[in-house]
């Protein structure tokens, strides 16, 4: 599935009104339609969960009677079929472009259902244009009661739920007059509240969200998904995002430009060119898995770097020496019994030594990758220590933790001169500081920053977080859907190198292992919530036994 921006989606609708020549008005019909079915079936889940249908079953059992003689059968729509329909009324709240237009016709949809709705136009309706005018006439052909916010009474308190049609991909900068105003009683309402596209007040490309944004329960997505509804905050915003078809082909998406995707196994699967089933020849032995070579912890951050190793193991490569500062050895020795552990020196109090530089690059020889990072801390000359490592390795790097912080501080940045990938996993701390900008200002674009680093570098950026980013050199991306809250605690990203790394010596690719090993990651998360019964009890040691 495709993440699409606001110019990409207005490219879509271009090509497929003028290529296609299916007309606007016929797309807006559509989306209508779509819209005013989500809200039924919000409104059918409303009656049940109140028990209002209590006396179905003796309905079916005249139906079954009544149908068992008949030789002709009609049934109705059911998705625009709502038994309650009575007890529902409805505010379309409408802006002055296309996103109304959209409200205006999902309007007349409802109010075939029997749902009695009430237009609450932001702006006089006179100022429509184009499609949206069109469906302003066809609302009050049939007759639909319609207010003007600021000319006439209105009172939020009186309605069952509020369509959102204010503003969609068109919309720029925060809302203004009349719009902010809707959107900030529309919230405070307390009803529940479904958006057409995307919550007014968002910017559909970044997920940031204006003062005021729409808080709606259900977003009904047109078409395509847009990148703004998987980033914070504008996820929250959006509440239950529905992608509905209108009549756009999919097969029109890679010609707009579109480098973003959901995560899905679809999209490993097919996109990617991962083996989801992980087969293993029945010929295989040890060696015929990967061994990967880790660099990590100290004597106080012994289990970043034992979280990672076993996680390694558990993602299924055959072999993970550590590399590890001798103070820990006699702590670590039998903890793990499947890893091998190699003595690195440094220094008395447990600390790296940037001495270790030259036994670890003897070690990697013989090994499929190189991670580093995890619990590492930081020591004298480690900029020059990873330096030599970035030109003396000659296999892929995994970088991740204070590593990243030793690289953010190094003026090295021959990025192109690596032969081999490098996958760089910073949580948006390091980021920042990675990329020298604000945590905030990593926050406020996540897939446009991780995108555009990893482009300009030449590397893959694995952007943590909710909904991950995985950034390719090549200028792609691929946004993650699993995992949970639960699993924001110490040492869950120590497990993610770990897994990423063994992927990538069991042969995947840099963008197979980064994308698998986050989509798995965040799986096992989910699983191991279950055995828990509550996410918030969950610690990084039970994602690894979830594997
Ligand atoms: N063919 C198409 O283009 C289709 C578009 N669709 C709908 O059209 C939407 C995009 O429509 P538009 O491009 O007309 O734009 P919008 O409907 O999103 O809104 C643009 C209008 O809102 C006003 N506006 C913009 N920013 C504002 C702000 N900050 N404060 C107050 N007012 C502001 C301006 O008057 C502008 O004309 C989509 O989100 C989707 O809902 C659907 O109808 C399907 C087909
Ligand atoms: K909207």
């Amino acid at each position: 599935m495709y993440l699409v921006t606001a110019e990409q989606m207005r490219w879509l609708d271009g090509e497929t009104i003028q290529r296609l020549g299916i007309p606007a008005i016929a797309l807006m019909e559509n989306a209508g339609r779509v819209i005013a079915e989500e809200i039924v079936a919000l409104c059918r889940r409303r009656g049940e969960e109140g028990g209002r249908n209590a006396a179905d079953g003796e309905d079916a059992g005249l139906k079954d009677a009544a149908l068992a003689g008949a030789a002709f059968q009609v049934s109705a729509d059911h998705a625009l079929t709502l038994d309650n329909a009575a007890a529902e009324r409805w505010l379309i709240l409408v802006g002055k472009g296309n996103n109304g237009g959209d409200g205006l016709a999902a309007a007349r949809y409802l109010r075939e259902t029997g749902i009695a709705v009430t237009l609450v136009y932001a702006v006089p309706p006179e100022s429509l244009s184009g499609e949206a005018a069109l469906q302003r006439d066809a609302a009050a052909a049939m007759g639909l009661p319609a207010v003007v916010y600021g000319r006439d009474r209105l009172d939020l308190a009186e309605c069952s739920g509020i369509l959102d049609a204010l503003l969609g991909t068109g919309a720029a900068g925060a809302p203004r007059g009349a719009y902010a105003e809707l959107i900030a009683a529309a919230n405070s309402s307390g009803k529940v509240i479904v958006s057409a596209d995307i919550p007014s007040g968002l910017n559909a490309d970044t997920g940031e969200t204006h003062e005021p944004c729409i808080h709606a329960s259900v977003t009904v997505c047109l078409a395509f998904l847009k990148r703004g509804l998987l980033q914070y905050p504008g996820s929250s915003a959006a509440g239950h995002v529905k992608v509905r078809a209108i009549g756009i082909p999919t097969s029109l998406a890679p010609e707009s430009g579109v480098q973003v995707y959901l995560l899905t196994p679809e999209v490993l699967h097919a996109h990617l060119g991962v083996d989801l089933a992980r087969r293993r020849s029945p010929e295989g032995h040890k060696g015929t898995y990967g061994h990967v070579l880790l660099a990590a912890g100290t004597l106080r951050m012994s289990g970043a770097g034992l979280l990672s190793a076993r996680a390694a193991l558990r993602a299924g490569c055959g072999l993970v020496t550590w590399a590890l500062p001798q103070k820990l050895l006699p702590a670590i020795i039998g903890s793990a019994p499947e890893l091998m552990l190699a003595d690195v020196g440094g220094n008395e109090d447990g600390t790296w030594h940037a001495g270790s530089v030259s036994e670890l690059l003897k070690l990697s020889k013989e090994r499929d990758v190189l991670a580093v990072g995890p619990g590492l801390g930081r020591f004298e000359s480690d900029t020059e220590w990873l330096r030599h490592l970035w030109e003396g390795v000659d296999c892929p790097l995994v970088i991740d933790a204070d590593a990243l912080n030793i690289l953010a501080e190094t003026d090295y940045k021959d990025w192109a001169s690596r032969r081999h990938p490098v996958i760089l996993t910073p949580h948006p701390g390091e980021m920042a500081r990675l990329a020298g900008v604000t945590t905030a200002e990593v926050k406020r674009d996540r897939i446009g920053l991780a995108m555009g680093y990893a482009k300009d570098h030449g590397i893959t950026i694995v952007l943590k977080g909710a909904h991950t980013v995985i950034a390719t050199p090549e200028g792609q991306a691929y946004v993650n859907t699993t995992g949970h809250p639960g699993m924001g605690t110490g040492g869950a990203g120590d497990v993610l190198t770990g897994m990423i790394s063994s992927l990538l010596a069991q042969g995947m690719n840099e963008t197979q292992a980064a994308a698998f090993g986050v989509y798995l990651h965040g799986l096992a998360g989910e699983r191991a919530a279950r055995q828990r019964n509550n996410p918030a009890a969950i610690i990084a040691g039970d994602i690894i036994e979830a594997l």
